[in-house]
């Protein structure tokens, strides 16, 4: 590897308490209605249940049903320009446009769930960040595509339609530094460990499990890469449809550094409200100082190799 897929992003900025809103919501075939039904969600997540929160998410998908069939139906172009990062105006996506709108009028962080994105003709799940002002932030493009196959109970293959994305994403807020990855991607510890490293204090995952793997591994999986890096992780599921051909786990949940879950939900549409707090990461850290007990000198520094593409 000559070319690393991610580079260093220099000092994160200094994190703060914020107040983290997931919203679980039951989506539909219809791409309006999930559009609409998602504004009025951003905006009762915004007001919080007596505390304003400062970041809501989506869940994966939120605008299209789940399925490979499904994708190419509802993909749009988004145009992300990282060069002209905070313009939305050359993107001709509607939802990046009604997410945006959405951002700014509520004034909060966003992150859009995911969508089903086209740039060319290759396929993504992709996940779009707003800042207050409704800035397009950033994407992160799925990188590890839900390719599974238990006999009897699922078989699903995204790369049937979908393309990976070659890159891992963050972005800095006034709260702190958030990485972030979509639902699969959870499963490798990788790029959790890179995020920490390079300063973030919770990994999000707009996600949508199903109920083969949300009872076996949803939470195990957020309270491993929890403990694993000391830091805060949170998946936000759609609600379970049962007329739909996917049926999601639900269960969006927000988890701490000690691996204790801070708020959870069943699998009926609502929101998550948790209090993230900068100070439980670094008294974790300071009790258990796993960072600075790494045996570097018997496996390999996966960050530095990351980072030097070596
Ligand atoms: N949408 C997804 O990536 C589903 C991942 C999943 O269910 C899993 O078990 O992993």
């Amino acid at each position: 590897m000559s070319q690393p897929a991610w580079k260093s992003f220099g000092p994160a900025p200094t994190p703060k308490p914020f107040r983290l809103a997931l919203i679980q919501m039951l989506g539909s075939k219809d791409k309006a209605y999930n559009l609409k039904h998602a504004r009025e969600l951003i905006f009762k997540a915004t007001a919080g249940d007596g505390k304003k929160s400062d970041l809501v998410v989506l869940p994966e998908c939120f605008n299209s049903p789940y399925g490979v069939t499904h994708f190419p139906e509802f993909a749009e172009s988004i145009n992300f320009d990282p060069e002209k990062k905070y313009d939305i105006i050359t993107s001709p996506s509607e939802t990046v446009q009604a997410l945006s709108t959405a951002a700014k009028e509520a004034g909060i962080w966003l992150i859009g769930g995911s969508m089903p994105e086209r740039d060319g003709n290759k396929l993504y799940n992709t996940a779009t960040v707003y800042n207050p002002s409704g800035e397009l932030v950033t994407i992160h493009r799925k990188v590890h595509l839900f390719d599974i196959d238990i006999p009897g109970k699922i078989t699903f293959k995204e790369s049937e339609s979908l393309t990976g994305g070659s890159k891992l994403t963050y972005f800095d807020a006034n709260f702190g530094r958030i990485g972030l990855g979509i639902c699969y991607d959870i499963r490798f510890p990788e790029q959790a460990i890179i995020a920490a490293h390079q300063g973030c204090i919770a990994m999000i995952y707009p996600s949508a499990f199903n109920m083969t793997t949300g009872p076996l591994h949803w939470e195990l999986l957020q309270r491993a890469r929890a403990v694993d890096n000391q830091m805060y992780v949170s998946m936000c599921s759609p609600a379970r449809d049962m007329s739909a051909d996917y049926h999601a786990w639900g269960h969006s949940t927000i988890i701490d550094p000690y691996g204790i879950v801070v708020a959870t939900i069943d699998e009926n549409e609502g929101v998550v409200y948790g209090d993230i707090d900068p100070q439980k990461i670094a008294d974790m850290r300071a009790g258990i100082p796993v960072r600075s007990q790494k045996r570097y000198d018997i496996y390999p520094n996966l960050v530095e190799s990351a980072v030097t593409g070596k």
